[in-house]
Parts: C-alpha cells; sequence; structure tokens
C-alpha cells in the first residue's frame, strides 16, 4: 500500500510531463459568463458560470459594467480550475468566445474604462444610424465594404457616441490615451495586464470598421465614425497566440490561442466548415449563419456578410452570411421576469404543448426594433388576435412560435441569396432545448434540425480553434468526428398548415412596421 503512494520520481522512475489534456474556453456572452474545461474528446468536462448585471439606463439603452464582464469571467475560471483540481501544466490552451459588437474604451495607462460598455441590444445611436442609413452613398459605401447594413447594433456608432458624450473622452483619444476593444479584446488586455491589445476577424467584422475584403480597419470608415486609429487593436488571426495569461490571482502562463465572436465560434463548434453548412443558435437573440467559404456573398435580403472562424494557416479569410432576431430566448425570459407567466422554458413548454394551438393569436417582439430581414429600429411588439377566449398558454405558445417565424424568415432570406436550399440546419443555444420550439420549427420551416449531445457549441468552437492553433488537435476532419446527435427533428406537416400560420405571421409583421 505504502509503496502506491510514492510518486513516480520516489520509485526512481523518470518523471514525464503531464501532458495536456484539457482547453479551457472562456464564453463571454451577454447575461452570464462561462468558464469550460474541455477535453480531447470535445466533451465539456465542467462549467462554471455567473450571470452578471445588465443596466437599463434608458428606454431602449443596454449597458454592461466592464468590471463585471471581467470579474465574472475571471471568477468562473477561478471556479472551474478550483472545483475540479486541474493543474496548469493539464491546460493546453486558452479559447476566448465573447458577445460581440458591445463596445468598450478604456485609459491605455490606467487600464479603467471610460463609459460602460454599450451593449449590442442597445438602440442609443439610431438617429446617428438613421442619418446615415439615409443617404444611399454612403449606406452602400458601408455595405460594400463591411457587408453590413446601417443600425445602431454595431459598434462604430457606440464608440463614437462615448467619445461625443463622455467628458473629455476625445481629446483623449486624439492624444492616443485610450484604447477601444470588443469584449474579446477587453478580456485579452485585461489577461495579459495590458501587454496585448488585439482582436480577431470576427469580431473585428461586427464593428462597421473593418473592411472585410482587405482584412484591415479602414480610414473611410474611421474618419465618417470620428475615431482615431490609435485606439484600435491589432487584427489577428482567429486561431493564432494572443499572449499569455499574467493577470494577477489567475491561472499563470497559459497561452491564448483562439478568439472569435459567439456566432461564428458556434457555427465552428457545429463543425460547420465547408460553405453551404448552417447552424442557428438559440440563446437570448437567434443567429443564423451559413458558411459561404472564400466567398464574401453580399446580401439582397438584407443579411448580413460576416468573417467566419478558421484554422489555422488559412490563408485569406473565410465568411458567412447571417441573419440576426434580437428577442429569442429573452422572450422566454420576458414572459418569466415581467409578465410573471411562467416558471421558465420548461413550463413554456408543457404550456404550448398542453394548449395544442395559439387560438390565433401572433405575438410580434419586435421590443426593440426588427433585426433581419426587416430592419427596422422603431417597429414596437404587439400581440394579435386577442379574444375573450385567450388563454396564458396561447399566449405563450405564441411567443415560442415567434421565435420560430423569425428564424423562418431568416432562413428564407438566406436561401434566396445563396440561391441554394438548406437541407438541415444544426441547431444550439438555450432555447434549443426546448423539443416543442425545435418541432415547430423544423414543421414550419419544412427542414430537418439536428441538435448536436455537446449544446455549448460555442464554447467548443473557441476551444478548437484554440486546439487547432496549439497542436492539441491535429485537424478539422478530427474535430468533425467528435460531433455526435443528440436529437434530429424532421418536418411532419402539409403545406396547407404551413401557409395559413405564415399568412398570418406575415401579417402580424406588416401590421408593427415603420419602414
Ligand atoms: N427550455 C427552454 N425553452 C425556451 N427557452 C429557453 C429554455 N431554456 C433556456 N431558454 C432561453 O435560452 C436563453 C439562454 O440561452 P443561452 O444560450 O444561455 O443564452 P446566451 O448565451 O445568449 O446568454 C434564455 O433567454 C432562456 O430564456
Ligand atoms: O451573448 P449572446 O449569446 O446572446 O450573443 C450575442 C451576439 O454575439 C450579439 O451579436
Amino acid at each position: 500500500m505504502k509503496a502506491e503512494r510514492l510518486s513516480r520520481e520516489q520509485k526512481g522512475c523518470a518523471v514525464e510531463p503531464i501532458r495536456p489534456r484539457y482547453i479551457i474556453a472562456l464564453d463571454q456572452g451577454t447575461t452570464s459568463s462561462r468558464a469550460v474545461l474541455i477535453d480531447r474528446g470535445g466533451t465539456p468536462c465542467a462549467i462554471a458560470h455567473n450571470e452578471f448585471p445588465q443596466i437599463f439606463p434608458q428606454p431602449g439603452w443596454v449597458e454592461h459594467n466592464p468590471i463585471d464582464i471581467l470579474t465574472s469571467q475571471l471568477d468562473a475560471l477561478t471556479e472551474l480550475l478550483d472545483a475540479h483540481d486541474v493543474q496548469p501544466a493539464e491546460v493546453a490552451a486558452i479559447g476566448i468566445t465573447n458577445q460581440r459588437e458591445t463596445a468598450i474604451v478604456w485609459n491605455r495607462k490606467t487600464g479603467e474604462p471610460v463609459y460602460n460598455a454599450i451593449v449590442w441590444q442597445c438602440r442609443r445611436t439610431t438617429p446617428l444610424m438613421e442619418k446615415l442609413g439615409a443617404d444611399p452613398r454612403i449606406s452602400a459605401m458601408i455595405a460594400e465594404k463591411t457587408g453590413l447594413v446601417c443600425d445602431p447594433y454595431f459598434s462604430a456608432s457606440k464608440i463614437a457616441w462615448i467619445l461625443d458624450n463622455v467628458e473629455g473622452a476625445r481629446a483623449a483619444a486624439e492624444r492616443g490615451e485610450l484604447a477601444f476593444g470588443t469584449v474579446d479584446a477587453w478580456l485579452v488586455w485585461k489577461l495579459t495586464q495590458g501587454a496585448v491589445h488585439a482582436t480577431d476577424p470576427t469580431n473585428a467584422s461586427r464593428t462597421m470598421l473593418y473592411n472585410i475584403h482587405t482584412g484591415a480597419w479602414d480610414d473611410e470608415l474611421l474618419e465618417l465614425f470620428g475615431i482615431p486609429r490609435s485606439m484600435m487593436p491589432e487584427v489577428r488571426p482567429s486561431a493564432s497566440f494572443f499572449g499569455k495569461t499574467s493577470s494577477p490571482g489567475v491561472i499563470e502562463g497559459i497561452p491564448i490561442m483562439g478568439v472569435a465572436g459567439d456566432q461564428q465560434a458556434a457555427l465552428f463548434g457545429q463543425g460547420c466548415f465547408n460553405p453551404g453548412d448552417a447552424k442557428c443558435t438559440y440563446g437570448t437573440g437567434c443567429f443564423l449563419l451559413m458558411n459561404t467559404g472564400t466567398h464574401a456573398q453580399l446580401s439582397r435580403n438584407s443579411l448580413i456578410t460576416t468573417v467566419a472562424a478558421c484554422g489555422p494557416g488559412t490563408s485569406g479569410l473565410r465568411y458567412a452570411l447571417e441573419g440576426s432576431v434580437f428577442m429569442g430566448g429573452a422572450l422566454v425570459q420576458w414572459l418569466r421576469d415581467e409578465l410573471e407567466m411562467i416558471e421558465g422554458g420548461e413550463e413554456a413548454e408543457r404550456l404550448a404543448e398542453e394548449a395544442g394551438g395559439t387560438g390565433g393569436v401572433y405575438v410580434v417582439p419586435a421590443f426593440t426594433g426588427l433585426g433581419a430581414p426587416y430592419w427596422d429600429a422603431d417597429a414596437r411588439g404587439a400581440i394579435f388576435g386577442l379574444t375573450r377566449g385567450t388563454t396564458r398558454a396561447h399566449i405563450v405558445r405564441a411567443c415560442l412560435e415567434a421565435l420560430a417565424y423569425q428564424v423562418l424568415d431568416l432562413v428564407r432570406a438566406m436561401e434566396s441569396d445563396a440561391g441554394m436550399r438548406l437541407d438541415a440546419l444544426s441547431v444550439d443555444g438555450g432555447a434549443s432545448a426546448n423539443a416543442f420550439l425545435m418541432q415547430f420549427q423544423a414543421d414550419i420551416m419544412e427542414r430537418t434540425l439536428d441538435r448536436p449531445t455537446c449544446r455549448e457549441t460555442t464554447a467548443l468552437g473557441a476551444a478548437f480553434l484554440a486546439g487547432l492553433a496549439c497542436g492539441f488537435w491535429s485537424d478539422e476532419s478530427e474535430l468533425r468526428a467528435l460531433r455526435t446527435s443528440d436529437d434530429v427533428f424532421h418536418p411532419s406537416r402539409d403545406h396547407q398548415w404551413r401557409r395559413e400560420r405564415i399568412d398570418g405571421w406575415n401579417e402580424a409583421v406588416a401590421r408593427v412596421r415603420t419602414n
């Protein structure tokens, strides 16, 4: 027995270096920060997560405190390592993935943010973006260079707002004292103690300041928004070395080898490596992305062209078409927290099944305007078709159906742009757990949905990028083999069933639109 307790060294054996067993993914989302431990089999062995406060200073405004973002993320990392007794030598690398577009401006010397993070959902810069959008020359130039539409969703107008509204910010920026970053760059900066100011092309492509064809910050766009070039981070490939952790109180010396915006990370984590592969994430919002390979396909249907993540050593950029729905799972949270109609998603699923239908009710969740393909920032939400017989269950079901109708609109726009039919759609995100929603989605779209066993696809994508960059995994075919399906939802309704429901939805959307 005693001998068993001797170390290999004591027994006279050569000491073998500990072989790294894990990649850690830091998944900094809109409502929570997660740290996920992922093994060679692509299995998330352990997860720690922390929610952090949402700040709503005025109707339509959304902010986060950048220090809350940081501490919730670092605490999750520490909790993960402590709870599972992971040694630094067992971790090959860290991959970071993040809520995108959210803009943070900080002082380079002190590392202090000059203002709260202005979150992607925030609509405060609607007037500026409407003004730019009304000029056809400017909106065409923006679309051509960035693949984006004139909307307050993207970072540029948020940075401009900070420079124009925080006392002394513009002068400090012009003196080169301020740095801008999306959340990935903020975390990299903090994790490396201010040694590295860098982002990746997937995040850069969400700022409206990055030319997605040349792969560089664009002077004409920087000038249009009045943003000094000195504020901008260096852009490094998504699967490459970003720096080593050296932040006090955090595991030291781990290389950060992967960075990608959360939706592009999920596309990668779903194994959508080839043109035509598509996924939809049902989180706070819903995000549909289709890989278009080396082709930066511009949309005729108001979708976005975005940079997709790719493995190390890929020459040139890879692209995706994207459509986003602002109110996805957030609609279920609204039912729970504001209307107090349900306890949570599971009850929503049960009620929707029990209701058997919506009794003619449609919910259009344009709480912060309508995203793709409508881009109507002024539209507001509505419930139609109420009668004396309408029940709580009808309204709950209509909310879940609204998620599916919004994704249907995106799929149609995407298929029209791509000139092809999506045979199957990979799904993930919190609300993909809802079997009613998934089946209704398959029925209304008449497409098969494939839900993977590992639903932490965002974290998995960041881990895959970091793992490929450091040689933990060898190539994409090895990663593809790690994916297994948990459930497949096949369409089971006829044309008439779909037509009636889609007509009702189209009519309801038409009634809230202002553009
Ligand atoms: N069973 C369910 N049915 C419907 N919605 C759900 C269910 N479970 C979770 N959700 C929704 O999923 C969202 C959380 O998903 P998640 O992928 O963690 O989001 P995010 O990364 O945007 O924070 C919440 O908005 C929640 O309301
Ligand atoms: O934090 P999520 O998962 O809701 O994703 C937010 C998106 O990146 C916004 O574009």
